[in-house]
């Protein structure tokens, strides 16, 4: 197993009977058929579809064909992984390629016909348009009528929740439901304390997944903004898609129409955000390392420039976290804040457990789940709220 340089830690590979495995060995074809069977694909789009197949479950990883969109960049970054088993190299940069090369067997970045077709549209307009949503959106009336702290603590669980909301996940382990919600760090308070000492702030989100989650998150930065907590945001989505249910910023048009045609409160925050982009006092970004296979230790200059200039950033996701504190297999006691020391920002990250990594639990918290059989690391069961000031 690779050693990360510093701590000794090691960085989680695909080995043989781990979870990461599992993704790239079950995860990974099961969603190669899904996209393959969402589209009527022209023949060579099916054969680049069924080279992948094969080639990550059997073969060596081969680099982007010449002149591949980002492909000097790319290269760069396979430096030592291309040509050896997409089970040997580190699973961060073998998840990450994978959803580049799925991009390039669709023919995403063109040129044709097939150039910005989203492989993932489908998936991520059925959970849009399905009844989960309608009923989320019409609890934001009853949410509203809640005193200030409860619709805090309500709107910043639905924004952690709605990370279970990620369709790539769900493919593999289903959809954990109500079974068991289990707060397992709690630095929410803190989080409540820096916006009150520092408002009105700018904040920034750094999204997750569209739909289910990122609903939540437009309606928690719509009540930072209108409580004056929040004087600005900066909402950062990805450039293409990714990780399956990614936003893009056309995943943020199209939840902020749907919220639009809901009845009440949802329909009228969607009026507040949509005037808020239109007066730039929500921006809306998307930046290339946001798609990079790489931990946010190694954030372009430029993108630590617009950080830094964050009250708090507000990081999503399982994946994000992963990129934060390194995709490492860390002692789980090990501090979140001795692990982002580096980012340029106070920093709140929200992030149901859905792989091995974890860090930033009381010695206490992590013998009661060592102590259960549940698997409370990659189940979607378990989640954190790690506050760095
Ligand atoms: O970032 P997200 O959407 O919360 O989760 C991404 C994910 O689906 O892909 C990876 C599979 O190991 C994990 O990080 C997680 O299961």
């Amino acid at each position: 197993m690779e050693k990360a340089e510093a701590s000794g830690a090691p960085v989680i590979t695909g080995a043989p009977g781990t979870f990461a495995w599992s993704v790239l060995a079950e995860r990974h074809p099961a969603l190669i058929r899904q996209v393959r069977d969402a589209f009527p694909y022209p023949p060579g789009q099916q054969r680049a579809l069924d080279a992948l197949q094969e080639e990550t479950a059997h073969g060596l990883i081969q680099p982007l064909p010449p002149g591949a969109a980002d492909g000097a960049r790319w290269a760069a970054w396979g430096s030592g992984h291309i040509g050896r088993s997409w089970f040997e190299v580190p699973f961060l940069w073998a998840e990450s390629y994978f959803y580049r090369r799925l991009l390039e067997a669709v023919g995403y970045f063109g040129p044709g016909a097939w150039q910005g077709v989203d492989p993932f549209a489908p998936f991520k307009r059925a959970e849009l348009n399905g009844s989960a949503v309608e009923g989320e959106l019409a609890a934001l009336d009853e949410v509203a009528r809640l005193p200030l702290a409860e619709q805090d603590h309500a709107l910043l669980g639905a924004a952690l929740w709605g990370n279970r909301a990620d369709l790539g996940f769900l493919i593999s382990a289903g959809d954990p439901g109500t079974a068991g919600t289990h707060v397992v760090a709690d630095d929410s308070a803190l989080f409540w304390r820096h916006l009150a000492d520092a408002s009105p702030a700018t904040v920034y989100l750094v999204a997750d997944n569209a739909g289910r989650e990122l609903i939540p998150d437009l309606v928690l930065l719509d009540h930072l903004l209108t409580t004056g907590r929040a004087a600005r945001a900066v909402l950062h989505v990805k450039p293409t898609p990714y990780y399956v249910s990614d936003a893009t910023p056309a995943d943020v048009l199209d939840c902020l129409r749907r919220m639009a045609e809901a009845p009440g409160r949802a329909a009228e925050t969607a009026t507040r955000l949509w005037s808020a982009l239109t007066r730039g006092r929500l921006r809306l970004t998307a930046h290339p390392f946001s798609c990079a296979p790489l931990p946010y230790a190694a954030m372009p200059a430029d993108l630590r420039t617009d950080l830094a200039a964050a009250t708090v950033t507000v990081v999503k996701g399982d994946l994000n976290y992963r990129r934060l504190v390194g995709d490492n297999l860390w002692p789980a006691t090990t501090p979140f804040a001795t692990l982002t020391g580096y980012f340029p920002s106070p920093l709140l990250a929200l992030r149901t457990l859905k792989c091995d990594v974890a860090v930033g639990l009381t010695p206490a918290t992590l013998a009661t789940l060592e102590s259960d059989p549940t698997p409370w690391r990659t189940a979607g069961t378990h989640a954190v709220l790690h506050f760095r000031p």
